[in-house]
């Protein structure tokens, strides 16, 4: 096992901040907002255990890779004074497809152990969900919170499995579970992780690259998206949530829609030499007609708040920007 990270969060009147070296959660550097000690006082399953002061400081850690041996873990949580789990670790939908053993073994059995420790140590745990948690039979445009849900990816499988067991121990044992369906995110700092959405971070490194881009969906196949400190922010403002503002333990959240054509369209702005051509792959292409096209959030909007910021021209600028300074940070040209 590696443990992805340690954290230390602070509370009341200090910023919530985590930090990790990969994946999602690689930079959490997260905006100030305190934490009231209300949510402690709601929440069934801290409080049956122990009383916790305001002055305490909620102590996460961020998961990404699991089978833990659970002496080791259980030895991170006691020591550490953990309160929260983050799993972020699963094989992404197109990876998964790929391989189905590891994806169950990683996404399904990888879980278990995490809502075990999580129970036996009474931590609250947050999970990501995906647009990829609904199916064709889903309503796709928007697709609401709660629907049809028959998805035809172990990834997409795993992750309402997912959904549901949190509820259900939620419900049974009072765990404070938390989800939220991420749309497809584009950050600078992630490397595609076999996604079905990975085009729509690697159509930035090509522009600024070699100025082609081949993209391996239809150009109109329209698909949720948000930029990653909009993730991030969702993440925190959720996580910090009062539990009696909660109607739901697993929310959609949205930012924007858009087509590879669309993203180039807005790229070429400011490239206005990038050329992308299409070549269809049948497996990923698949499995983006099974996804939504667009998020209703309504409901996070409405129990606590939830707002991106990043539309599509505002993350076309930022990714664009913050390529080019990674590449030439890393002596990498740029076009
Ligand atoms: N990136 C997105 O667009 C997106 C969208 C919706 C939900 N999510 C969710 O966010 C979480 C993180 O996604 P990501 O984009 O950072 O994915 P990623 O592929 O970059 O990282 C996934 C994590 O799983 C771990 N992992 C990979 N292979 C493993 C293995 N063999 N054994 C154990 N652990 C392994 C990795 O260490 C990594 O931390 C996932 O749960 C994913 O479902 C991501
Ligand atoms: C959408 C999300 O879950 C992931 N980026 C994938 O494409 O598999």
């Amino acid at each position: 096992m590696q443990l992805c990270l340690l954290v230390s969060v602070s509370t009341a009147a200090a910023p919530l901040e985590m930090f990790c070296r990969r994946s999602l959660s690689r930079m959490w550097s997260l905006p100030r907002r305190g934490v009231s000690s209300s949510h402690r006082e709601m929440s069934r399953w801290k409080r049956t255990e122990s009383v916790q002061t305001p002055e305490e400081k909620p102590r996460i850690l961020i998961t990404e890779w699991q089978m833990f041996p659970n002496l080791y873990l259980l030895e991170v949580i006691v020591n550490n004074g953990i309160t929260w789990l983050v799993h972020y670790s699963a094989l992404l939908s197109a990876v998964g497809e790929a391989n189905v053993a590891l994806a169950r073994k990683i996404n399904i059995t990888g879980l278990h152990n995490v809502f075990d420790l999580s129970l036996e140590n009474c931590l609250r745990l947050f999970v990501p969900s995906t647009i990829g948690a609904f199916g064709p039979s889903s309503p796709r445009d928007p697709a609401p919170d709660l629907c049809i849900q028959r998805p035809r990816t172990i990834y997409g499988v795993s992750k309402v499995h997912g959904e549901l067991m949190g509820e259900y121990l939620h419900h049974k044992y009072g765990l404070d579970f938390r989800c939220l369906r991420y749309p497809g995110v584009i950050s600078v700092n992630t490397t595609p992780g076999g996604g079905t959405t990975d085009y729509a971070v690697q159509i930035f490194h090509d522009a600024l690259s070699t100025g082609q881009h081949e993209c391996y969906l239809r150009p109109d196949t329209r698909l949720p998206m948000m930029h990653i400190s909009d993730c991030h922010r969702a993440t925190v403002e959720f996580m910090q949530t009062s539990e009696c503002q909660l109607s739901l333990r697993t929310y959609n959240i949205a930012a924007m829609s858009f087509t590879p054509e669309e993203v180039a369209q807005e790229i070429r702005k400011h490239l206005p030499h990038l050329k992308v051509t299409y070549k269809t792959d049948s497996v990923r292409q698949t499995i983006a007609d099974s996804w939504p096209v667009r998020f209703d959030d309504t409901n996070a909007r409405r129990d606590w708040g939830w707002e991106p910021t990043f539309g599509l021209e505002k993350l076309v600028t930022d990714m664009l920007q913050s390529v080019r300074i990674k590449r030439t940070n890393e002596g990498l040209p740029v076009s």
